[in-house]
């Protein structure tokens, strides 16, 4: 299988990098460019044995899958660089924000299988959460094959296109809402007056425990947090003060905006 990434930035390198770590697919057959910066790619080759190229030819010959990893606002671009070159093998899997398959569909002016993925960067530990929706002419043996490869850097979860923009909200961006979290929790144990580095070494192994308690606990989260809540103790007088703020509402707010600024994405591009 030949897999080529248009776009080897922060999220096709988190999804590249976790398919080579888990060994699916020789290395020399994922196949990278970007628009110009040809330092990264001779970096990836020399990290992970990945190929490159820019002869665009070169890159869609024989490729079974074609990853389109730009953003959204350099879509355009991309599809005149690749459209004389597309061929009947590729299949394509884009990574878009908010880019519907129609859209991609009338400027790649082919007929060729298109999927969309809404991936995270946790893919580069093989933990990425990625929504997926595939075009109707995408055959069952190809879906599988793309699931396959998804496994390859974390769980795929298959939902309606429309879906997609709360999947870009929830999990998509999700790593950099809880890292703001995480960001705040340290900057407020620090003022409790204890020195930084100490508080953000402790927060952060607290962090990597708590979501390996999640991951090997059979408890759900709730039963794992009342576990630690002692009655009349610290956890609680903690929980009390914390229910004083609409915490859900602030998420609600964090959300909301992520969706709207999706749907802009699909909207402005389709004007
Ligand atoms: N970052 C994330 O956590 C997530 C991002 N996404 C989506 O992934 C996409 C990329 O985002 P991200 O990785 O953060 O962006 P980056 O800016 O890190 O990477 C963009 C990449 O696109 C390349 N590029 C731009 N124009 C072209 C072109 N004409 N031909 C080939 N390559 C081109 C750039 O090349 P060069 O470096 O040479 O300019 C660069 O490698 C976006 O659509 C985003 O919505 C989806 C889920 C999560
Ligand atoms: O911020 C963005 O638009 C991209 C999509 C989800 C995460 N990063």
């Amino acid at each position: 299988m030949k897999i080529v990434f248009y776009g080897s930035g922060n999220m096709a390198n988190a999804i590249f990098t976790g398919i080579v770590n888990s060994k699916s697919i020789e290395p020399e057959n994922i196949y990278l460019t970007n628009k110009s910066n040809l330092e990264v790619l001779e970096g990836y080759h020399e990290s992970l044995g990945v190929s490159y190229s820019y002869d665009d030819a070169e890159l869609l010959k024989d490729a079974d899958y074609v990853f389109l990893s730009t953003k959204p606002y350099d879509f355009l671009k991309l599809a005149e660089r690749i459209k004389p070159y597309i061929t009947n093998d590729n299949k394509f899997i884009s990574i878009m924000a908010g880019l519907p398959i129609s859209y991609i569909r009338e400027h790649l002016q082919v007929d060729n299988p298109i999927a969309r993925i809404m991936p995270n960067t946790n893919a580069h530990v093989g933990h990425s959460v990625t929504g997926i929706s595939f075009s109707t002419n995408f055959g069952p043996n190809s879906k599988q094959e793309v699931l396959t490869l998804i496994e390859a850097f974390g769980t795929a979860l298959e939902v309606k296109e429309d879906h997609l923009h709360q999947v870009t909200a929830i999990t998509g961006s999700g790593p950099a809402f809880l890292y703001h979290v995480f960001e705040q929790y340290v900057n407020a144990g620090t003022k409790l007056g204890i020195e930084q580095s100490q508080v953000e070494e402790s927060i952060k192994e607290l962090i990597i425990g708590t979501g390996k308690m999640i991951e090997r606990s059979d408890l759900k989260m709730d039963q794992l947090r009342k576990n630690i809540t002692s009655k009349g103790g610290t956890t609680q007088a903690g929980l009390n003060a914390l229910s004083n703020h609409d915490i859900e509402a602030v998420f609600l707010d964090c959300l909301n905006a992520a969706v709207k600024r999706s749907i802009e994405l699909a909207e402005a591009e389709e004007d």
